[in-house]
C-alpha cells in the first residue's frame, strides 16, 4: 500500500476511512498474506493525524474522526497479515503509530527523516493505546522518556532505540522490505498468526473494552479551549516555519 495524499499524507477522516477499507479488503482476500506500507510522497511517510480535523469542528465530527483513528489501528495492529513498514520519510505522531503497528520497520537511512510520538510538543497527550503500542516496541523506559519529551528521533537514533528495526539506503528500501516479507511468509501462517495474537491481544482488548470511553475522553479533551489554542498555535508555527 502506498500512501499518496500530498503534501504530507496527513491522516484525515477520508484518508483513515480509505486506509481501513483497503486493509479490510486485503485481510479478506485469502490470496494476500502480507502488506508493505510505504509512501508515494517524497520525504514524508505520514505527518500524523490531520490537525485540521481536530480544530474548530463539531463534537459529532470529533467523535467520528476518533472512531476512524481507532478503527485504523484495530485493523492494522490486529491484522493477521504480515505487515512491514517501509518508512521512506518523516513519520511523526499518528504516522509513527502506523509504523509501530506493523510487524517490522525498515527506514531510509537519512538523518533528516525523523520518527516518534511527539504529541507532548503539541500540548496534547498520546492516548493509552498509542503509548501501549510504543512500549511494546521499545520497552517502558525508552517510551517514557521519549513520550514525555515528545521526541522525534532522527533515523539513526530511532534504530539505536529499537524504534525501527533497520536502516537501509533509500533506493534499497523496497528491495529490503520484499526480502523481509519473504522471510516472514516462509513460516506457516497459523503459527505466526497465533503468536502475533498472543503478543498483541491484551493491548487490542484494552481499547475494544474502553472504546466509547476513549471517544468521550478525546471529545472532552479536544473541545477544551486551551487545547484548541495549542493546536492553532502549532499550525501557525508550521506555516511560519515554512515562510
Ligand atoms: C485524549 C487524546 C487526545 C489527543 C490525541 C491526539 C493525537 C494526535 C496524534 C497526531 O498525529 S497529531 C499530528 C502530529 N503531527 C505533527 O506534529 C507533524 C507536523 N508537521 C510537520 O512537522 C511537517 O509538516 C512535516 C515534517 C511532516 C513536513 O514538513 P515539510 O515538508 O516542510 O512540509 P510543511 O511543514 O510545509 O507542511 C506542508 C503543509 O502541510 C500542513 N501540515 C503538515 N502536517 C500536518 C498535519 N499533521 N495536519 C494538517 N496539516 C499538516 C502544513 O501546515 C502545510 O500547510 P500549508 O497550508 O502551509 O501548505
Amino acid at each position: 500500500m502506498k500512501f499518496k495524499s500530498p503534501p504530507v499524507n496527513s491522516l484525515s477522516l477520508e484518508f483513515l476511512t480509505e486506509f481501513s477499507i483497503g486493509l479490510e479488503k486485503l485481510e479478506n482476500n485469502r490470496a494476500c498474506r502480507g502488506v508493505i506500507i510505504t509512501s508515494a510522497v517524497p520525504k514524508i511517510f505520514s505527518s500524523g493525524l490531520d490537525i485540521t480535523e481536530m480544530c474548530g469542528k463539531s463534537v459529532e465530527h470529533y467523535g467520528e474522526f476518533w472512531r476512524a483513528v481507532q478503527e485504523m489501528w484495530l485493523r492494522l495492529y490486529g491484522s493477521n497479515m504480515v505487515t512491514v513498514a517501509a518508512v521512506n520519510g518523516s513519520s511523526p505522531a499518528g504516522g509513527c503509530l502506523i509504523a509501530l503497528s506493523c510487524d517490522y520497520r525498515i527506514m531510509a537511512e537519512n538523518p533528516k527523516f525523523s520518527i516518534g510520538l511527539n504529541e507532548a510538543q503539541l500540548g496534547i497527550v498520546a492516548p493509552f493505546w498509542f503509548k501501549d503500542t510504543f512500549v511494546n516496541v521499545v520497552g517502558h523506559r525508552i517510551a517514557e522518556r521519549s513520550l514525555q519529551l515528545g521526541s522525534l528521533h532522527p533515523a539513526p537514533e530511532a534504530q539505536r532505540l529499537g524504534l525501527v528495526d533497520e536502516l537501509v539506503p533509500e533506493e534499497k528500501l523496497m528491495e529490503k522490505a520484499a526480502a523481509v516479507m519473504a522471510q516472514w511468509l516462509a513460516l506457516p501462517d497459523h503459527a505466526r498468526q497465533l503468536t502475533k495474537t498472543m503478543m498483541r491481544k491484551a493491548v487490542l482488548d484494552r481499547l475494544v473494552a474502553h472504546r466509547e470511553e476513549d471517544i468521550k475522553n478525546f471529545i472532552t479533551f479536544v473541545s477544551k479551549e486551551s487545547i484548541q489554542k495549542s493546536l492553532r498555535m502549532y499550525m501557525e508555527m508550521l506555516k511560519k516555519r515554512k515562510s
